[in-house]
C-alpha cells in the first residue's frame, strides 16, 4: 500500500516539483549570495550561461570582453573568472604555484583522463613526476629526431602535390597549379608528426587525404591506410568531446535525450581509441622484452615504458599503463591540431600581406640551401629570425589554444579582489594578446613588432604560463619554422579566396577547418 503510494504519478510528480524547486532556490541563492559578484551574463539553472556560450567558445569570450570588460564571470558546470588583462593572467603564471587547470572533473573521470597524464592532472606529486619526464623527453635529441621526420614527410606530401599537379596538367612537367585544402594536408601532417614522435608508428593520414584527391593511389596498403584513418578519426573525435565532458553537467550528460545519446557515442569513440593505445602500449613493451639491450627506439613510448621512476612512498615502480595512456594522449591532443592550426593562420596571414611575404622569401632564400642539397637542420631553422617573428604575430592574432585554464585551492588576490579557494579561471589568451592597452594597432599582422621590437612583447602568452607553461612550445617553433622552410622554399603559395575570413571550429582549441590555397612549383 504504501509502495503504490511513492510510486502513485501524482505524488512523483510532486516530488519531482520539490527537488526542482528546491534545486533552482539553492542554485539563486548561491548566485546572489557568491563572493566578488561580476558583470555577466545572468545564468539559468541547470545550464548556466551554456546557451550564452554556445559551441564558439572563442567568439564568445570576445564578446564578453567587450561587453562586460577586462573582468568578468560566466557560469558552466561552474562558475568561472574570465581574466583578459595580462597582468591579472600573469598573477596566475607565478613560478613559484602549482596550480591545478580544474578541480576534480566527474566528466573528464568518465572520458578516462581525470589525474593522469600532464592536461588533466591536479595532483601535483604525479604531475611533476610527469612533468619532469615530458621535459626530458622532450630534449634536444628528440626534436632532431622530429626534424628528420618532418623533412621525410614533407618529402612525401610534395610527392603527392606533384601528383596532382602533374594530373591536372597536360605536360607532366613542373609548370602545374592546383588548388587544394591547407588545412587537411597539415592537420594530417602533424597527426602523422606527433604519431611518429609519440609510438613510433605512422598514421599514413598523408597518404590517406592524398587518396581522397587523387585518381592514383599512394603506395600504402588499402589496410594501412584505413588502420590510420581510424585512429585519427577517433582522436579527432576524442578531442571534440572533451568541451561536451568538461562543461556540461553530469545531469544533463545523464538524464537530457539527445544529450545522453551524444555522450554514449562519445564514450564508445573513447573506448575503441583507447583499445588502440593500450595494443600499441603492449605490443611495444613486447618488443622492449625481446630486445634485451639492444639499442631502442627514441620515441616517447619507448621511454615511457623504460622509466622507472614513480615514487611510491620509498619505492620505484614503473608507470602504470593507465598513465602512460594519459601521456599519449596529451601529446596527441597537445601537439596536433595547434601546430596544424597555427601553420594555417600563418598563411593566411603571410598570403594577405605580400610586403611580409616577399621579406619572408628573402630571408629564406639567402639562409637556406636548396632542399635536394640537404636535410634542413636546427642549425639551418634558427638563422630565420624574420620567419620566427611571423610564426610569434601569427599566434598572437589566432593563439591555436585561446583561453588556458586555472583552479586555486587557497585565497589569492587578483585584480583588487581576494579570491576564496576554490575559485576557477578562464585566462582570456586571444583577448590579452589584441588588448589595445599593451598593442599598437593591435588587429593589425606586424611581425616587425616582434622582430625589430616595435612594440613592448611581454604581454605575449601563447603557450600559457608559469610552472604549467607548455612543455612543447621549442617543439611547436621548431616543427613550425621546418614548414615555412619546407613548403615556402619550394612552392609559391597564394589564397584562392583573399577576401574570405579564416575558417575555424574553436572548441578547446582554435582549429582551422579549411584553408583553400592554390599551389605551384617555384621555378
Ligand atoms: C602551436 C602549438 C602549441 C600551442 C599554441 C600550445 C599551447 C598550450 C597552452 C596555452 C597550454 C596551457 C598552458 C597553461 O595552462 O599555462 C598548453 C599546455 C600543454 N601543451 Fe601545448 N601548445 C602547442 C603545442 C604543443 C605540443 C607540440 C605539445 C607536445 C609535444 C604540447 C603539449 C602540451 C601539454 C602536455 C600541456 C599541458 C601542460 C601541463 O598541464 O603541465 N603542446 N599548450
Amino acid at each position: 500500500m504504501i509502495i503504490k503510494e511513492i510510486i502513485d504519478p501524482i505524488n512523483l510528480t510532486k516530488l519531482f516539483l520539490t527537488i526542482t524547486f528546491i534545486y533552482v532556490l539553492n542554485f539563486y541563492y548561491r548566485y546572489f549570495t557568491r563572493p566578488n559578484p561580476l558583470p555577466g551574463p545572468f545564468p539559468l539553472p541547470f545550464i548556466g550561461n551554456l546557451h550564452n556560450h554556445g559551441l564558439d567558445t572563442n567568439g564568445y569570450y570576445e564578446y564578453c570582453l567587450k561587453k562586460y570588460g577586462d573582468i568578468s564571470e560566466v557560469y558552466l558546470d561552474h562558475r568561472y573568472i574570465i581574466l583578459s588583462r595580462p597582468e591579472h593572467i600573469k598573477k596566475l603564471f607565478a613560478p613559484s604555484e602549482f596550480f591545478m587547470h580544474q578541480p576534480y572533473s566527474q566528466g573528464c573521470d568518465e572520458v578516462g583522463i581525470e589525474g593522469v597524464g600532464l592536461f588533466f592532472n591536479g595532483n601535483n606529486k604525479s604531475w611533476s613526476f610527469n612533468r619532469h619526464f615530458f621535459n626530458e623527453a622532450l630534449s634536444r635529441k628528440l626534436i632532431d629526431s622530429t626534424i628528420e621526420t618532418i623533412n621525410q614527410l614533407y618529402d612525401e606530401m610534395s610527392g603527392y602535390w606533384q601528383s596532382l599537379g602533374n594530373q591536372s596538367s597536360s605536360n607532366n612537367s613542373n609548370n602545374w597549379t592546383i588548388e587544394t585544402d591547407f588545412s587537411s594536408w597539415f592537420h594530417g601532417f602533424t597527426n602523422e608528426v606527433t604519431s611518429t614522435l609519440t609510438t613510433g608508428q605512422r598514421t599514413y593520414s598523408i597518404a590517406s587525404y592524398y587518396n581522397t584527391q587523387s585518381n592514383i593511389k599512394s603506395i600504402h596498403s588499402n589496410a594501412l591506410v584505413e588502420n590510420g584513418n581510424k585512429f585519427t578519426k577517433a582522436l579527432v573525435k576524442f578531442m571534440e568531446c572533451l568541451p561536451f565532458f568538461t562543461f556540461l553537467s553530469p545531469f544533463m550528460r545523464h538524464y537530457f535525450p539527445i544529450i545522453k545519446g551524444q555522450a554514449n557515442s562519445y564514450l564508445n569513440n573513447r573506448d575503441l581509441l583507447f583499445k588502440n593505445l593500450d595494443e600499441m602500449i603492449k605490443n611495444r613493451r613486447n618488443e622492449i622484452e625481446k630486445m634485451q639491450g639492444a639499442e631502442m627506439k627514441s620515441d616517447m613510448l619507448t621511454s615511457l615504458l623504460t622509466a622507472k621512476t614513480v615514487v611510491e612512498g620509498d619505492n620505484f615502480r614503473p608507470m602504470p599503463d593507465k598513465e602512460i595512456r594519459g601521456n599519449l594522449i596529451d601529446i596527441f591532443l597537445g601537439g596536433s591540431d595547434t601546430t596544424a592550426s597555427l601553420f594555417c593562420y600563418i598563411t593566411y596571414y603571410v598570403c594577405k600581406n605580400p610586403e611580409v611575404k616577399q621579406k619572408m622569401l628573402s630571408e629564406i632564400d639567402s639562409v637556406l640551401p636548396n632542399f635536394s642539397d640537404k636535410l634542413y637542420k636546427q642549425e639551418d631553422l634558427k638563422q630565420l629570425k624574420y620567419c620566427n617573428a611571423i610564426i610569434f604575430e601569427a599566434a598572437r592574432l589566432m593563439p591555436p589554444i585561446a583561453i588556458a585554464l586555472r583552479h586555486i585551492t587557497k585565497e589569492f588576490e587578483i585584480a583588487g579582489y581576494k579570491w576564496p579557494a576554490g575559485t576557477n579561471f578562464h585566462l582570456n589568451i586571444k583577448g590579452a594578446q589584441r588588448h589595445p592597452e599593451f598593442w599598437n594597432n593591435p588587429e593589425v599582422f606586424n611581425p616587425d613588432r616582434f622582430y625589430n621590437n616595435e612594440n613592448d612583447t611581454s604581454s605575449i602568452i601563447i603557450w600559457g604560463g608559469g610552472k604549467r607553461i607548455c612543455p612543447g612550445r621549442s617543439l611547436s617553433i621548431v616543427e613550425s619554422l621546418l614548414f615555412i622552410a619546407l613548403v615556402y622554399k619550394n612552392y609559391n603559395v597564394e589564397l584562392v579566396n583573399p577576401n574570405d575570413p579564416l575558417k575555424f571550429f574553436s572548441g578547446m582549441v582554435i582549429s582551422s577547418t579549411e584553408l583553400k590555397v592554390r599551389i605551384s612549383p617555384r621555378t
